[in-house]
């Protein structure tokens, strides 16, 4: 029925047009099988009165100085993300923000999310990075998969993936972040025993921080930086500061236009910044390439994981590499480790979630046993957990790089190539028509029995985007997180703060902790 209306409409569209309508009517009938969602699916793809194809002008949404209000004023510059869900509330699922000469098209549904995601093309379009962009052709870097684009993006995809992606490799990282793992934990009791009265560890995430940022490098480089250390190197330390550095100064260049960027004093702070990253990471790439010329010249066999791996396949160049990792290791660190810290937050808080998960890592790994990842795949409590935590957490809690590489219908609308779409994950995580019961920690609303009618929408919450521009550390980042978060409940039992107040989060390009994350690490087997 509803594809027949579309179809009568498309006679005052053109072909072209009128095929994407069927295409989007396919998606809403697909969707709305069994009233899977119990959303109105009709208003993503009726026409509008008068029968005239809507377009980017029919769409409503504040002016430029209405969202310098809310972000100033109202004081939502660091809760953007909650700016979501009340805009969602004004103006329905699909609206435009202006931010200067910039319209960016705002998505709050899961339905709408779906239809941006799966039309994107061979090579999905993020917004360049002109400043990483910059650094990159001012020092003659190789750009890597967060700055690439077109067939030079898809060919370092093609060569990052399989090492990133394939669970065959992923799971050969085990051993490596299990060894973190450990020195994690007997830094925690360090921590304990000397600043927190024998059970507090004060600020979790900066120090969860320290542990991704070692599991992904000696995963990458195959190398230990040393953040386990109860004293961090001081090489490490500046490394870390960079890498902060960077980002913070990041948000304030692209404020300015890239004329002006050589005259500004950030703009060298940011080259020095990226400088110092690169240097460190020549120099770990230059001693593996040594270590491997050692074994070679020796005739004995030459084993690796990442980076052994990509020197010795010979599809990339040592600089290509290099610009590869880098963003690798930027990518790979505050969203694994800000996950951790809010799933640690919940299980403190919810001490019957956190002995159904204690009950299961020890009756899949009794006694002393270290679980691997063919153990955590046996847990589907530690699985729903960490997406419940992305649920509520979304990293990246509105991904607003995503490019249309086409025209592309949206809902009701058509909108021009090159629109630049925000895509609100944030506020369908809190959508209580997919996620009922929204605000609550609820890990077994991802726990589906047979019998269960409750389907979730697939497009509910994707952390990690969709589709062959996806995340790439994604298995990697699972890992290092089920590995972890599985040994830790094993050893202690996590309880708040008694001194402590709600943690709520803020926007800093990703979801972060809006102050420390203090809690309690008491010994199980005390
Ligand atoms: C909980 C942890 C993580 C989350 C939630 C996460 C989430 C995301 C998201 C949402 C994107 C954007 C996808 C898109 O643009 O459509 C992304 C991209 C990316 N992520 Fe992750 N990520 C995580 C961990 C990691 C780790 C550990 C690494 C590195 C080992 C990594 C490397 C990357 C890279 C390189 C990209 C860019 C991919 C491309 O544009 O081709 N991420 N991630």
């Amino acid at each position: 029925m509803l594809r027949r209306s579309l179809i009568n409409v498309g006679s005052h569209v053109n072909r072209r047009q009128q095929k994407r309508l069927q295409r989007s009517a396919a998606f809403n009938n697909s969707n709305n099988n069994g009233d899977v969602h119990g959303r109105d699916a009709s208003s993503a793809t009726v026409m509008g009165a008068g029968n005239k194809q809507k377009t980017m002008d029919d769409l409503g949404g504040p002016t430029f100085m209405t969202t310098l209000y809310w972000l100033f004023v109202k004081g939502y510059f660091q809760t953007t993300q909650q700016m979501q869900i009340e805009h969602s509330k004004i103006y329905g699922p699909l609206w435009k923000s202006k931010y200067g000469p910039l319209v960016v098209v705002n998505v709050a549904s899961a339905e709408l999310i779906e239809q941006v995601l799966r039309q994107e093309g061979r090579h999905p379009i993020r917004t360049d990075m002109p400043h990483w962009r910059s650094y990159r052709e001012l020092r003659n870097q190789a750009h890597g998969p967060l700055t690439e684009m077109g067939a030079k993006w898809q060919r370092i995809r093609s060569i990052l993936n399989p090492r990133m992606l394939k669970p065959k490799h992923v799971s050969s990282y085990s051993d490596t972040i299990n060894e973190v793992v450990t020195d994690f934990i007997k830094r925690l009791d360090w921590l304990r025993a000397t600043s927190g009265q024998g059970v507090m560890i004060n600020d979790l995430a900066g120090e969860l921080y320290k542990f991704a940022f070692e599991g992904i490098s000696s995963v990458l480089f195959e190398t230990r930086m040393g953040c386990m250390n109860e004293v961090v190197p001081e090489e490490t330390h500046k490394f870390i500061y960079s890498v902060g550095e960077m980002f913070r100064l990041s948000q304030i260049i692209v404020l300015f236009p890239k004329s002006t960027w050589p005259y500004m004093p950030f703009w060298k702070q940011f080259v020095a910044a990226w400088d110092h990253l690169f240097k460190v990471a020549d120099k770990l790439v230059q001693k593996k390439i040594e270590e491997i010329q050692e074994k070679v010249d020796l005739d004995q066999n030459v084993e690796g994981a990442y980076l052994t791996h990509l020197l010795l396949s010979d599809q990339m160049t040592v600089t290509e590499i290099l610009g590869s990792i880098t963003e690798l290791l930027l990518a790979g660190v505050d969203t694994t480790s800000n996950t951790i810290s809010w799933s640690l937050y919940h299980l403190a808080k919810e001490p019957e979630i956190q002995e159904q998960l204690y009950q299961e890592v020890i009756h899949v790994c009794p006694g002393d046993k270290v679980p691997t990842s063919e153990d955590t795949a046996l847990m589907p409590n530690l699985k729903a957990i960490i997406k419940e935590t992305l649920r509520l957490y979304p990293v990246v809690p509105g991904n607003a790089r995503i490019v249309a590489e086409n025209e592309i219908m949206v809902g009701d609308h058509l909108f021009p190539k090159k629109t630049l779409f925000h895509l609100c994950h944030y506020a369908v995580s809190y959508d209580d028509s997919i996620f009922p019961n929204p605000h609550a920690f609820l890990p077994q609303r991802w726990l589906r029995g047979p019998e269960e009618k409750f389907k979730l929408h697939p497009f509910g919450s994707v952390p990690f985007g969709f589709g062959i521009r996806a995340c790439l550390g994604r298995r990697v980042a699972e890992l290092e997180m089920y590995l972890l978060l599985s040994r830790l409940i094993k050893h202690f039992e996590v309880r708040p703060d008694p001194a402590g107040t709600a943690v709520k989060p803020i926007t800093r390009t990703l979801l972060c902790p809006a102050k420390p994350i203090n809690l309690q690490f008491l010994d199980r087997r005390v």
